[in-house]
């Protein structure tokens, strides 16, 4: 027989239930049928509930292949989520993508499942404030606030920035060089991804806080720091306070437990050091070693709110991830299939002779690399492949936009995605294959339209210059004819399903279970 605290607790229930059911039906009805959003084609479903991306997000990570087939369904402009509108022509990219001056930008705040807000699904996981990743330029969605936060970085990493830092990817490159040139002919193996992040984050640590880390002098090549990408994604599944209890932890003990994890730890810290560091040198009036961006901003009439020690030791760890592992994937990702193709292997050495030829007396300079078109090839076909997988939406706060006869209110977030241009099929035939040769001669002018590896406008890749030097200097160095991939080298315990992208992160990365880029110097 029921008792009276039955009944109460079943009256609560139902009252929550029906309450919750009214609210969430009334809520569909208005997306569906009240929205400003409403007019815009697409599926009901999405449009209806962001649970839908959130669930195929949990189960199969393919919603940009999802977004794409929607496109191919409902046209160019669709309603992509209850709040967002994609559009699917490479033509409107720069008109919706563009610089501070044309007008403001907001990035859009992510909101997933009821709409919680987040700066991503990640985050949501782990929450930003844990982290303190909260106030980094690619998180900061104002405007005003994130141009000032970004200019002084776009400003150091400039072409001419880094052309002037250039001597710095130089001797990094020399160093890797002549490790990876030793060993040829004594049949060493070596993990040329893990090499490849240790040479990246050298050069944007030293660049970034104007110190080295050393990490291409240690002979593993600092497997811990290749770690910290993985291990990010690892931590992404876990609870947010799994990470809250992992600052507790003692460093040493983390590290014999399980040195991923500890990975993840190791960069937090590190930016904490990294930007504590430059304050004392600053109020001691020591003079850095080498000139810095993080010097020059503490030194900056930023004001103080901007210069608070959580606030920039969260954009160093922000500027040393961004600086080592996209570069660190594209690089891994375009050597793999340099090496896997023997065709475009020869082709690329023969196309490096002339330029190469005073090595090691002269490098030649990054500009003068990029005029190499076959070099030039296979480092666009790698961005075009190795791209950002998600959409980055954006807000125009102040101004509706118009697209062909549609007119979409203020404040509504827009998005295109990178992906669905880099991998369009009319455009770039076979786009699952390497093909570097699509760049050369008389290319189709919509490849170029339609190739924006860095995105574009006011909230574009700050690192790109940095980026793109790093891979000219980089492979022409190590593919020259008589450098080390000249003598007999072969992939090890690799092969094509270890750098097939996956697309669960913003950027396509190797899979989990990736053995790496095994390299052997027979
Ligand atoms: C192959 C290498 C790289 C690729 C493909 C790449 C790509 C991108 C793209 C597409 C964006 C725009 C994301 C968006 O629209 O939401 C971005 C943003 C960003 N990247 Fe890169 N990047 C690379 C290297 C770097 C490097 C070397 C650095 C730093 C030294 C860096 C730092 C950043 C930062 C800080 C942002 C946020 C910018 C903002 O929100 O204003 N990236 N990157």
């Amino acid at each position: 027989m029921a008792t009276n605290t039955d009944t109460v607790v079943l009256f609560v229930v139902g009252t929550l239930a029906a309450t919750f059911l009214l609210y969430s039906s009334g809520l569909v009805i208005f997306r569906l049928c009240f929205s400003p959003l409403s007019q815009f084609p697409g599926p009901k479903l999405a449009a209806a509930t962001a649970w839908y991306e959130t669930l195929v997000d949990i189960t199969s990570n393919n919603f940009h292949e999802i977004l794409m087939d929607m496109h191919k369904q409902y046209g160019p402009i669709i309603r992509c989520s209850p709040w967002e509108i994609s559009i699917n022509d490479a033509e409107y990219y720069t008109k919706l993508y563009v610089p501070a001056g044309i007008r403001h930008t907001n990035s859009m705040v992510q909101r997933f499942g009821f709409g919680l807000e987040s700066e991503s699904l990640y985050s949501a996981v782990i929450p930003s404030s844990v982290l303190n990743h909260k106030d980094t330029i690619a998180t900061t969605s104002d405007h005003d606030l994130h141009q000032l936060r970004r200019r002084p970085l776009e400003k150091y990493l400039s072409r001419q920035g880094i052309m002037q830092a250039e001597a710095v990817i130089h001797e990094k490159t020399r160093l890797l060089d002549e490790r990876l040139s030793a060993m040829r002919g004594t049949g060493s193996v070596v993990r040329l991804d893990q090499a490849y992040s240790a040479y990246l984050g050298d050069i944007t640590i030293e660049l970034t806080v104007g110190e080295s880390s050393r990490m291409l002098e240690e002979a593993d090549f600092a497997p811990e720091w290749y770690y910290v990408f993985p291990s990010q994604r690892c931590c992404k599944r876990m609870a947010a306070d799994t990470h809250r209890l992992l600052k507790m932890i003692p460093m040493g003990l983390i590290r014999s437990a399980y040195p991923r994890i500890a990975a993840f730890k190791m960069w937090d810290v590190l930016g904490r050091d990294k930007v504590d560091n430059i304050k004392s040198d600053l109020a001691e009036e020591v003079v850095p070693q080498k000139f810095s961006f993080f010097h020059t901003l503490i030194r900056s009439d930023l004001p103080a709110f901007e210069k608070h020690a959580s606030r920039l030791s969260a954009e160093a760890v922000g500027v040393f991830g961004g600086g080592t592992i996209n570069p660190t994937s594209a690089l891994a990702f375009m050597t793999f299939h340099i090496l896997n193709d023997a065709q475009i292997h020869r082709r690329l050495q023969e196309s490096l002779t002339e330029i190469m030829n005073e090595f090691p007396q002269k490098s030649p300079t990054w500009i003068e690399l990029e005029q190499v078109p076959y070099l030039a090839a296979c480092v666009k076909e790698g961005l075009r492949m190795s791209c950002q997988f998600r959409r980055s939406a954006r807000v125009a706060p102040h101004t509706e936009l118009h697209y062909k006869e549609w007119v979409i209110p203020k404040n509504t977030a827009v998005a295109m995605a990178i992906y669905n241009m880099h991998y369009d099929s009319d455009v770039f035939p076979d786009p699952f294959a390497f093909k570097p040769g699509r760049w050369l001669g008389d290319i189709d002018p919509r490849m170029n339209r339609h190739f924006a590896p860095w995105g574009k406008g006011s909230r574009d890749c700050p690192g790109k210059n940095l980026a793109s030097a790093e891979m000219y200097v980089c492979l022409g160095t190590l593919f020259r004819p008589g450098g080390p991939f000249s003598a007999q080298v072969a992939l090890k315990d690799c092969d094509e399903t270890d750098f097939a992208l996956l697309r669960e992160s913003e950027f396509g990365v190797f899979p989990y279970s990736s053995r790496g880029l095994g390299v052997s110097f027979d």
